[in-house]
């Protein structure tokens, strides 16, 4: 969370003239319904399978840069859905710089505890050797702008050998 996904993803699509589709947003349309009300009433396994939907779905466009919810790792089935479909980029930030970019924004329901910082540190070490075993290029996030960070990714994209 934080991480910029939704934010460089948008950039990322403008750059390379793809689509940008936003799992989270996705979500959001099809339903009707902000997440936290969807966690609200279906709870978080509720919200994890209308993702793992959203993100089958999303992985079988041509063309396209996805970015997903911050959670959607931690299932096999996105897991394979993303490494098969394309490139995976890790967008990395330190938990201080996550809590900075998170705390004017009520729309993430896994952060209304006592301690979000405690929280996102949780998630972090639990989500961060999951994300590295999927992703192409590993790309750091913090201290640099969302323009710097974009050029960071294209120039490791054309690193990478064709698939
Ligand atoms: N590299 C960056 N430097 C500074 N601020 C950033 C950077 N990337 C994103 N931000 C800001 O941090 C906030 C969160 O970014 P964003 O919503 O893109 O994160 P996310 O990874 O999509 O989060 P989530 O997992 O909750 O969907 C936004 O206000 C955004 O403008
Ligand atoms: O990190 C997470 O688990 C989440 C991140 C957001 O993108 C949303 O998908 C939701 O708030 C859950
Ligand atoms: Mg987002």
């Amino acid at each position: 969370m934080g991480a910029g996904k939704s934010t460089i993803g948008r950039l990322l699509a403008k750059e390379l003239r793809l689509l940008f589709k936003d799992s989270d947003k996705e979500i959001e349309l099809r339903t009707g319904a902000n997440i936290p009300w969807i966690f609200d009433k279906e709870g978080e396994p509720g919200f994890r399978d209308r993702e793992e939907a959203m993100i089958a779905e999303l992985c079988e466009l041509d063309g396209v840069v996805v970015a997903t919810g911050g959670g959607a790792v931690m299932r096999e089935a996105n897991r394979q859905a993303l490494h098969a479909g394309g490139r995976v980029i890790y967008l990395h930030a330190s938990v201080e710089q996550q809590v900075g970019r998170t705390a004017r924004d009520r729309n993430r329901p896994l952060l209304r505890t006592a301690n979000p910082e405690a929280t996102l540190r949780a998630l972090l070490e639990s989500r961060d050797p999951l994300y590295r075993e999927i992703a192409d290029v590993v790309v750091e996030t913090d201290e640099r702008p969302p323009r710097m960070v974009v050029l960071d990714i294209l120039e490791r994209l054309e690193k990478l050998p064709p698939r």
